[in-house]
């Protein structure tokens, strides 16, 4: 069996003095400090990172990713290449908060991904239904939609995380028979959709705790999670990688 991601989102927290102190931390646990567990920071600290884990196998991700493939006249932008050029593996794509805050979508999010890839990034496309849609009977189609973009990548290249927006930072995890029926959807529709081998790989996200992330994990169909505010706490992170290396 392929080895549960755990990617741990720090969203837009932090400081030079807390990363130093966060990520010694983890370096030092054995839970975490392993291949298969990646840290995605904001841009600011992907440096200071890349050194703190230089002897690590853990791997570096990005939060975004800029919609330009080609360095220039982009103010503010951050380029796939510079990001591989620090050392990023994986960049998040598609967010559901910079979805909500940016009105990110898919013609947007269709030229990261391909810039992302261009860059040999590993591309994480961040899907996610609302609670109005879901009580609507909407959530199926939502996704589908969302995925209308992975048709243009194989799917070995592409990995997806889906996460409930009504689960984000709220405690209210998504059940287990929502997640498989959603991660079901998701890698039929890539199979449906693109060209390649195998499925997409998908990760949950949305309130992934130390309490509930074996039983998240112990679905066939999950391949890994998102992680936002445990990632932020050594052993609440330590006891998500550790569930999720105890699956292999
Ligand atoms: O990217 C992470 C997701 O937004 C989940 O965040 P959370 O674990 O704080 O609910």
């Amino acid at each position: 069996m392929t080895a549960k991601l755990v990617v741990g989102n720090w969203k837009m927290n932090g400081s030079l003095a807390s990363n130093r102190k966060l990520v010694k931390g983890m370096l030092e646990d054995r839970r975490i400090n392993r291949p298969g567990v990646a840290l995605a920071s904001p841009y600011v600290y992907l440096l200071q990172l890349a050194d703190l884990l230089q002897l690590s196998p853990m791997d570096l991700g990005a939060q975004d990713v800029s919609q330009f493939g080609r360095d220039g006249a982009f103010t503010g932008e951050v380029s796939a290449s510079m990001l591989a050029n620090v050392g990023c593996r994986y960049v998040l794509i598609g967010h559901s908060e910079r979805r909500q805050y940016l009105a990110e979508a898919n013609e947007v999010l269709s030229k990261k991904m391909e810039n992302a890839l261009a860059a040999r990034l590993a591309p994480v496309l961040c899907v996610g239904e609302t609670l109005a849609q879901r009580e609507a009977g909407e959530h199926l189609d939502v996704i589908r939609h969302q995925l209308d973009i992975v048709a243009d990548f194989p799917s070995e290249q592409v990995i997806v995380a889906y996460e409930p927006v009504w689960a984000i930072g709220t405690g209210k995890v998504a059940s287990l028979a929502q997640i498989a029926e959603m991660h079901e959807c998701i890698k039929a529709t890539g199979l449906q959709r693109q060209s390649g081998s195998a499925s997409m790989r998908v990760l949950y996200g949305g309130s992934v705790k130390a309490d509930n992330a074996e039983a998240i994990l112990s679905i066939s169909s999950v391949d890994g999670a998102l992680v936002g505010g445990a990632s932020l706490d050594v052993d609440s992170f330590g006891m998500i990688c550790q569930a999720a290396d105890k699956l292999v």
